[in-house]
């Protein structure tokens, strides 16, 4: 039977990797900020009460930010501007301090592959790289400041390594995140977004948009028959014939174990209804072939198109109920909703 639509509004992949993200330089800026203050005391009992000053001033402000912006995206505007602070006390230390001012050259070019996504965070550490590094040349003697200059060079290679690799990673995993294994079909995280941007769509420019909500009749005595491993061939045959009919544009998810859900963009309800008939068409037509069994598989259609004021959930909601009347007349069948959320579902 269709699924409720409460399992397609929990967190999508991009969803949960962006909190992951506000997380993690949320709490780069806390360390940042704490650290500073920490520092600002031990230069107050040295007896250096300017640099003591600064730092202090500076860990206050990203104390104030970290706590400002906690549990939120933190701008890049602000990001720059921790990196950029960081990186004048630091030249500062250098030149007052000498080797103490250059261990925390190391963190802070650490900290820019985190507080800066992808590429953009290689370019900064390149940045801070190449002012470290002359830094320590100018106010080291030679023979340390060329090495200081090496081995931030080498950190700065190994973190753009180690970013390129982990972005490839994340590809993939996000990859794995939206698709259904069985099928190869996107699976059910990405559908808000999909449904969003037709909703967005038909508000801002009056695009039409149409979903079809589909599920296999009868798929439990199916595999109870002939089996789960059939009935899992049965289901990739029957993403592949889906596939067969629809365009280019057209979305189609796996978003239950029988059930599937197609978003036509562009399409009003009565070529939406055309496409459902086939599609319906399409799987009760031809038998199903298995290595060790064979089956006539039909399926049931709801088809809903969105309609003035509504939101996503009401329009799947439509669908579903669609669906769910094709199953109570028979099931084998295709039933469409009127656009209207009020309006009663109607046989095709
Ligand atoms: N082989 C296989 N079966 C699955 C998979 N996911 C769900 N199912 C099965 O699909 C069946 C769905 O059963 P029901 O929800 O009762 O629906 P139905 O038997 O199709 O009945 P109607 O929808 O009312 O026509 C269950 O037996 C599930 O075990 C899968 O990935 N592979």
């Amino acid at each position: 039977m269709p699924q409720t639509q409460k399992t397609l509004t929990e967190g999508s992949a991009d969803e949960l990797l962006r909190a992951f993200n506000v997380k993690v330089t949320g709490n780069i800026l806390w360390a940042g900020g704490f650290t500073e203050l920490v520092l600002s005391i031990a230069q107050f009992v040295l007896g250096n009460f300017g640099q003591a000053l600064a730092i202090l001033s500076a860990g206050l402000f990203f104390t104030a930010m970290a706590w400002y912006y906690h549990g939120r995206r933190i701008p890049i505007p602000v990001r720059i501007m921790f990196i950029g602070l960081l990186t004048v006390i630091t030249i500062i230390s250098m030149y007052q301090n000498g080797t103490i001012g250059v261990y925390w050259t190391y963190p802070l070019l650490v900290s820019c592959f985190f507080l800066f996504s992808g590429g953009k965070g290689i370019i900064a550490a390149l940045i801070l790289t190449v002012i470290f590094a002359a830094t320590a040349m100018y106010v080291m003697p030679l023979d340390d400041g060329w090495r200081i200059a090496a081995t931030l060079a080498i950190i700065c290679a190994l973190g753009s390594v180690f970013v390129v690799l982990l972005g490839e990673l994340q590809k993939l995993l996000r990859k794995l995140v939206i698709t259904d294994t069985l099928t190869g079909l996107q699976n059910r995280h990405l559908v808000t977004g999909v449904l969003e941007d037709a909703v967005y769509r038909f508000r801002r420019y009056q695009r039409p948009a149409t979903v079809i909500m589909a599920d296999l009749d009868h798929f439990k005595k199916l595999n109870d028959e002939h089996g789960h491993l059939f009935g899992d061939q049965v289901l990739k045959q029957v993403a592949e014939r889906l596939q067969s009919v629809l365009r280019q544009n057209d979305r189609l998810f796996r978003v239950g174990g029988e059930e599937f859900l197609i978003v036509l963009p562009e399409t009003k309800l009565d070529e939406a209804q055309y496409v459902a008939e086939k599609l319906r068409a399409l799987i009760a037509e031809h038998s199903f072939n298995g290595r060790d069994a064979r089956a006539d598989v039909t399926l049931s259609l709801g088809v809903a198109e969105l309609a003035e004021q509504q939101t996503w959930i009401e329009w799947l909601n439509i669908a579903d109920s669609a669906l769910m009347e094709a199953k109570r007349q028979g099931r084998n069948q295709v039933h469409t909703a009127p656009a209207s959320p009020t309006a009663e579902v109607a046989p095709t």
